[in-house]
């Protein structure tokens, strides 16, 4: 038999916590991720997204639990950094500078920097070498700062709400970029979004985060073949345990059996019900 490697997973959390002074951002987090995946984080305002994905790059320490990105400590020394690529919130990039000087910057920085790929990438962006950053228009510089953390060629790329702020067709480039990215890297991703949508098309594995905590994680695949909508008209539905009754349907996990006149269920159906159930339990 071929000797197959086994890979840690891209993020590991047992009991991870971190505390901003009394307020808690994230409460006890266990969650593990196979790499190869493309992670969507999802969760409503204030859920703990940003402070993960803050830790994930060891720019923030945990309070306690513990975090393993690669199979490794976040940011345990310079070979772990570069291996992991991040594109914070609203894609900053050096407004100054050009974009050409951007990537002789990365070159600089990056012993891995793969020039060739980067200005590939530019290219078929239709961005300007000698356009200053600062005068790009907002998918364009999303398109420089994926090209800038994607060229030192990371294992794992993470974006912070990457697509928040672009228009329809923007976004539809950026997202193709990143799985264009990904495929050719080999890497796995984790992007944190509240556009469902964004997260339906390009990822295959979410971690829902609300009320501090992991409400719902796994393959998004796997998740959709165990949850059903039901009708409630006949009374409530059996098979399964409700996660949110609304109106004339249920969204219920299914049990052993199957409840009856089941229907499949989307990805948002399912992200909405549990996240909801969340926001019920904090008003209780
Ligand atoms: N530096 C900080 N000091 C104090 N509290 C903070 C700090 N950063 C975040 N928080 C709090 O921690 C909680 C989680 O914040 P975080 O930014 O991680 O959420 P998020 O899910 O990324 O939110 P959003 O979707 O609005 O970006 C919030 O209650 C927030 O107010």
């Amino acid at each position: 038999m071929p000797h197959q490697e086994i890979l840690p997973p891209v993020l590991h959390a047992e009991g991870l916590t971190k505390k901003y002074g009394r307020r808690t951002a994230l409460d006890g987090a266990d969650f593990s991720v196979p790499q190869g995946s493309v992670v969507g984080l999802v969760g409503p305002n204030g859920a703990g997204k940003s402070t993960l994905l803050h830790m994930a790059c060891g720019l923030l320490e945990p309070t306690s639990g513990r975090l393993r990105v690669l199979g490794e400590r976040p940011a345990a020394n310079p070979a772990h950094l570069a291996r992991v690529g991040f594109v914070a919130q609203n894609a900053p990039v050096y407004g100054t500078f050009s974009v050409a000087e951007h990537l002789r910057m990365g070159a600089r920085m990056n012993p891995s920097w793969d020039a060739r790929l980067a200005e590939r990438r530019i290219t078929r962006a239709g961005l300007d070498p000698a356009q200053k950053a600062g005068g790009l228009s907002g998918g364009q510089r999303a398109q420089l700062a994926l090209t800038v953390a994607a060229a030192k060629r990371p294992d794992l790329l993470i974006f912070d709400e990457p697509a928040a702020a672009l228009d329809p067709l923007a976004r539809e480039g950026f997202l193709k970029s990143l799985t264009e990215f990904v495929a050719e890297l080999g890497a796995s991703a984790v992007l944190s979004s509240h556009l469902l949508g964004d997260v339906e098309q390009v990822c295959d594995h979410i971690i829902l985060l609300g009320d501090s905590r992991v409400q719902l994680t796994g393959n998004v695949r796997e998740l959709l073949a165990v949850h059903r909508r039901v009708p409630t008209r006949g009374g409530p539905p059996v098979g399964g345990e409700v996660i949110r009754a609304n109106g004339e349907h249920a969204i219920v996990r299914i049990g052993a059996v199957p409840p009856q006149h089941a229907a499949p269920v989307t990805l948002e159906e399912l992200v909405l019900a549990y996240m909801t159930r969340a926001a019920g339990e904090v008003q209780r």
